[in-house]
């Protein structure tokens, strides 16, 4: 599947701190700042601030539940006592060919590949034996602290080839992102660059005017998934049951949103980097810049300590293209996320990040919240260093040969979550 086919998206519905493989992926992470030289980040650590909160009434945030799998277990016990029986006949024939001639070379072989799965198999089912659940309650966040002591976040994203990882993708990634459900003075977005390219950085200026509608359109009525190019894959759909009043405003607001979307993705999609270089002015640090061979440009493209009370709060989206030069290896998307780690260590400083690719978007405005319960909702920080969302493909191939969308274990658990809820 190329990257093209992959929109993919957080599902806030399971989180993890104890991973099977299947919630494994390395998407979707919020990580405690904990891992790199940056004293003053802890002093903000989120953990200290939920025993500062202890003053409020103390909601528990996360609920641990064991997923009982007796059956799976019985089932691999039997593969197991199979695999050893399948060993012990292969060894016993090989030991026990005692005088008579050595045996064949491909039953060593076959003694080896096999005892070599066995390994895998056992260190497969010793990950995934005993999984479990977390249910978050961000509901409960307000209750058990104020607004102001929510740590604050910087989320990174990042982007390495405009042609395979088009500019419109990753806008619609740093959208939801700029939308989600949290105080937005305490989030920053930051967006990495290693194309290089005026076009991202361009879609990216774009983005921040539509985010100047879009936001308060999704606050206003609840919008759920806040991706545009998913959001307005489907007709008008809000999130709240609307009042009888209130909805010939929304369908008037929802088609004047769709039709500047629209506007949006013309200018994105028409935009040609040879011409924005061109144009001078903010561009003009791109001219000359190969991709591989380039000074550091970092732009901040939308600064929220600089509005005026009246403006739309929504957070700083900050673009980094970083330096690059040939004679030193620049380490893909790890070293794009350590780049990133120490920007925002120099501007923000928020003690946790989240990150996502430039093809994921948050399908849930409360994932920042959800994550929040995992990393400020256990007594003792040992237990939480990382939340992981689990990936739900989109655009995959025809009848999901790869079963990437997990529809069936999807749609169980999107009723499972409605039933509790209700
Ligand atoms: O030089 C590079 C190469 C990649 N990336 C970014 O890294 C991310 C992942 O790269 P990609 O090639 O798209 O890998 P995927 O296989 O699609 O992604 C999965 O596998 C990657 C490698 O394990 C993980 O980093 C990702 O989080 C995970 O979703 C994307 O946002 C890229 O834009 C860079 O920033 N710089
Ligand atoms: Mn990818």
């Amino acid at each position: 599947m190329t990257q093209r086919e992959q929109l993919s998206s957080l599902d806030p519905l399971e989180w993890t701190s104890e991973c099977g493989p299947l919630l494994q992926s390395s998407c979707g992470t919020m990580h405690v700042h904990n891992f790199i030289d940056y004293p003053s980040r802890f002093s903000t650590c989120p953990f200290q601030l939920a025993t500062m909160a202890s003053t409020k009434k103390k909601l528990q945030l996360q609920e641990r539940v064991p997923l009982g799998r007796t059956a799976w277990k019985l089932a691999d016990l039997a593969v197991l006592s199979l695999l050893l029986a399948l060993l012990g006949h292969r060894a016993a024939s090989v030991l026990g060919s005692g005088g008579g001639p050595p045996p064949p070379w491909h039953w060593l072989a076959a003694l080896a590949c096999e005892a070599w799965f066995t390994l895998m198999w056992l260190l497969n089912m010793n990950a995934k034996w005993s999984p479990v659940r977390f249910d978050t309650f961000p509901e409960r966040l307000a209750e058990r602290i104020d607004d102001d002591e929510l740590p604050a976040v910087d989320m990174f994203v990042t982007t390495a080839d405009p042609e395979l990882e088009p500019p419109l993708v990753t806008v619609n990634t740093v959208l939801s992102l700029l939308a989600v459900d949290y105080p937005a003075h305490k989030l920053a977005c930051y967006v990495s660059d290693d194309g290089c390219s005026p076009a991202t950085c361009y879609a990216l200026r774009e983005a921040v005017e539509f985010a100047r509608l879009w936001v308060p359109f999704c606050r206003r009525h609840g919008v759920g998934v806040r991706a545009p190019s998913v959001y307005f894959s489907s007709g008008p759909e809000r999130g709240s049951s609307p009042a009888d009043d209130e909805e010939a405003e929304f369908l008037r607001d929802w088609a004047a949103m769709n039709s500047e979307y629209e506007k949006l993705v013309t200018r994105i999609e028409n935009a040609d980097e040879a011409s924005l270089v061109r144009q001078g002015g903010e561009f003009a640090e791109f001219l000359g810049a190969e991709r591989k061979n380039h000074p550091t440009i970092i732009k901040v493209l939308w600064d929220i300590s600089k509005t005026t009370s009246g403006d739309v709060g929504f957070p700083s989206l900050i673009y980094v293209a970083r330096e690059k030069n040939p004679r030193y290896h620049h380490h893909f998307k790890a070293g794009a996320m350590n780049v990133l780690t120490r920007v925002s260590a120099v501007l923000t400083n928020a003690p946790i990040m989240l990150n996502v690719d430039c093809d994921m978007f948050a399908n849930n405005p409360k994932v920042i919240l959800h994550a929040m319960c995992l990393l400020m909702g256990f007594d003792d920080e040992v237990h939480s260093g990382f939340v992981q969302a689990p990936q739900k493909f989109y655009g995959a191939l025809k009848d999901d040969p790869f079963g990437n969308q997990m529809e069936v274990k999807l749609k169980v658990q999107m009723q499972k979550q409605s039933v509790d809820t209700n």
